[in-house]
């Protein structure tokens, strides 16, 4: 009902008497009208009454789990001198809901906002997607990743894990053949229901119905309760406008989550506030599970609907997303950011020893972890064996590397005191107050190292740093425009240091082949001696990973055009606002929180937990 409709009426009613003054009204024309207009007045007034209950429902939902903009500090007061831990979902979250699942992509101010995120604190993406195609979408890589609800993990590329390998993990491994066969079977089973579409995503199938008429729902579930049917070792959950196949293994993204803090040695840590976000009903477990975590958590729902939820504080959509992670970071950069008490190079460093959970149902039992070819295999490296902290010196490898590359040390860096060569765990004062930015000021031009071919110990892995992964690495690079090459000799100072200008690299509209030959073209303009010296600093585990591009050109290249963020993949999709939601009226009756499980029922019908048919 149009909001004015009573107005509009009015107005038409004046009119037509208008047209009409030349006749004579009859007495019962004008009853009808009086009728027609109170009955108007009426439907009016019910669609005010019942927006205005909506609007109470909200307010007293908000006042429930509040908005976290507005309560920032409140939340920032539970966070001080604690270390936060950021586990964000994908869809709906980092970015709008938009009709095509293949053109959700994440904006470079949401990229970028993520990236300083994770230089501050440890942060993953766990979504409902393939994990590749989440990769794709986001394009970091010092991020952890749990694709197919959790389902399958992996750690950041890092210098020593370029698979993110260390912390793989796959609950539902042997699912995959059968999820392919889903797959297919699903995709015959919408074939000619207009709008449907089915998406692999590893270890679950998404079936789409959010351009589907609401005349053919029916049509996708049947479809859903067919391939069901035929597999009675898999499960449906509901999303946005989607059924998620899923293999009947007791994991969700609060699994997923609690796992990653075990994994990282963060599980008992009584100082760690992990932090969650996500829009959907799957994520609701990931809430639930920082509710049940003894040393607790913070679940924010990104929402501008009353939802039921486990999550305690609120965000309306994606944009307010990106304004809580900006003030997160703003807020990271300080003191009261305990992760700049730890032993880390800069923000954050953790030991990521690879924990096998303590088997549960037999479901830890199937897990596999991907060894560092991305095959499966099932024994986790020994932890101490990967644990950064524990080599010596980590941090002045990771600060001689800057310096052989004549890149400028993080004043992070620059403000801690030297721990004499040690850097075994609480053998460091706490850090001063660190800026995850990399001042051009800042190089360390006044020590002199010797990290040269016959240093010992740099195979080890450098603690987390700025530099460590090459889009970072790169993204000094861009600021700065010029690197050094390594020279043959060992470096002592600054005497023997060859600059390689890149200012003058135009990468614009290049591609990855054509920019592999202007790096090289370039180093080989700047030092002649650069094939021998590259080969040498190789050897001795001197270069940090993207600038070692002349071992494999086109994949250097491809990291620089990364790092610089060319070229754009593709046209981005408007979005479109996300009409048709699950009315909350329907939600409350049929939508328990989480990612509940639908289930065939005898009549082989879908069927929520409480027996009734999936909305
Ligand atoms: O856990 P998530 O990262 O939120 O993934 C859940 C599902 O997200 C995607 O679908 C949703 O977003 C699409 C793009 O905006 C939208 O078109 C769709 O209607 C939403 O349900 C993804 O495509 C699914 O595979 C995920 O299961």
């Amino acid at each position: 009902m149009p909001r004015h409709a009573p107005d509009n009426l009015a107005e038409t009613f004046a009119k037509i008497l208008c047209e009409r003054a030349s006749f004579e009204l009859k007495e019962d024309d004008i009853n009808a009208y009086r009728q027609h207009i109170s009955s108007l007045q009426q439907a009016a007034q019910f669609t005010a009454a019942a927006r205005a209950q909506e609007e109470e429902e909200f307010r007293q939902w908000k006042a429930q789990y509040p908005g976290l903009l507005d309560s920032f500090s409140e939340f920032i007061a539970g966070a001080c001198g604690k270390r936060v831990a950021v586990f964000l979902d994908y869809d709906g979250t980092l970015t709008p809901i938009v009709k095509n699942p293949d053109k959700a992509y994440m904006s470079e101010q949401m990229r970028d906002a993520v990236k300083s995120v994770a230089r501050l604190f440890p942060t993953a993406i766990i979504s409902g997607r393939g994990r590749e195609k989440v990769e794709g979408f986001v394009q970091l890589q010092e991020l952890y990743y749990a694709g197919s609800h959790g389902m399958d993990i992996v750690g950041p590329r890092t210098d020593g894990d370029k698979n993110g390998s260390k912390l793989a993990f796959q609950p539902a491994a042997r699912f995959a053949p059968i999820m392919d066969q889903v797959h297919d079977a699903l995709c015959d089973g919408v074939r000619g229901i207009s709008g449907a579409t089915v998406e692999h995503n590893k270890f679950c199938v998404s079936v789409h119905f959010r351009n589907v008429d609401a005349s053919q729902y029916d049509a996708v579930l049947g479809a859903v309760e067919a391939t069901l049917q035929q597999h009675q070792e898999l499960h449906a959950t509901r999303g946005r406008k989607v059924f998620e196949i899923r293999p009947q293994v007791d994991w969700d993204k609060g699994k997923a989550l609690l796992h990653l803090l075990t994994a990282l040695g963060l599980g008992e840590d009584s100082k760690l506030v992990p932090i969650y976000i996500g829009d959907d009903r799957t994520d609701e477990d990931a809430f639930k599970a920082l509710r049940s975590r003894p040393m607790g958590g913070t679940g924010i729902l990104v929402s501008s609907k009353v939802k039921p939820t486990e999550a305690q504080y609120t965000l309306r959509d994606p944009q307010e997303v990106l304004t809580f992670l900006s003030k997160l970071v703003e807020w990271g950069q300080t003191d009261a950011n305990a992760w700049h008490q730890t032993e880390s190079c800069i923000g954050w460093a953790l030991n990521t020893a690879p924990i096998m959970p303590a088997a549960q149902n037999g479901t830890h039992a199937e897990a596999h972890h991907l060894s560092g070819n991305g095959d499966v295999g099932v024994e986790p490296e020994s932890p101490s064996a990967m644990d950064p902290l524990q080599t010596p010196s980590s941090r002045d490898m990771a600060e001689s590397k800057l310096n052989a590359f004549g890149l400028p040390v993080p004043r992070s860096m620059l403000l801690r005191s030297r721990s004499g060569g040690g850097s075994q765990r609480g053998g460091r004062p706490p850090l001063a107050p660190v800026s995850p930015d990399m001042p051009s000021s800042a190089t360390s031009s006044s020590r002199s190292l010797n990290v040269g071919q016959g240093a010992s110990g740099l195979q080890a892995e450098p603690c987390t740093s700025g530099y460590e992964t090459p889009v970072q690495a790169l993204d000094t690079l861009r600021e700065h425009h010029s690197f050094h090459e390594v020279p043959q000799q060992d470096i002592n100072g600054q005497a023997q240091r060859r600059p390689v200008d890149l200012s003058q690299l135009s990468l614009q509209n290049k591609n990855e082949a054509q920019v592999a030959d202007m790096l090289e073209a370039a180093v080989a303009r700047s030092n002649p001696d650069a094939a021998a010296s590259r080969q040498q600093a190789d050897k001795a585990g001197l270069l940090p990973k993207g600038l070692r591009f002349p071992k494999d050109p086109v994949s250097a290249a491809k990291k620089v055009l990364a790092g610089l963020g060319l070229p754009s993949l593709a046209p981005k999709e408007e979005a479109v606002s996300v009409d048709g939601e699950l009315p909350s009226t329907v939600a409350s009756g049929g939508y328990s929180s989480g990612g509940d499980s639908l289930h065939l029922n005898a009549a082989g019908k879908l069927v929520d937990s409480a027996g009734q048919a999936a909305p």
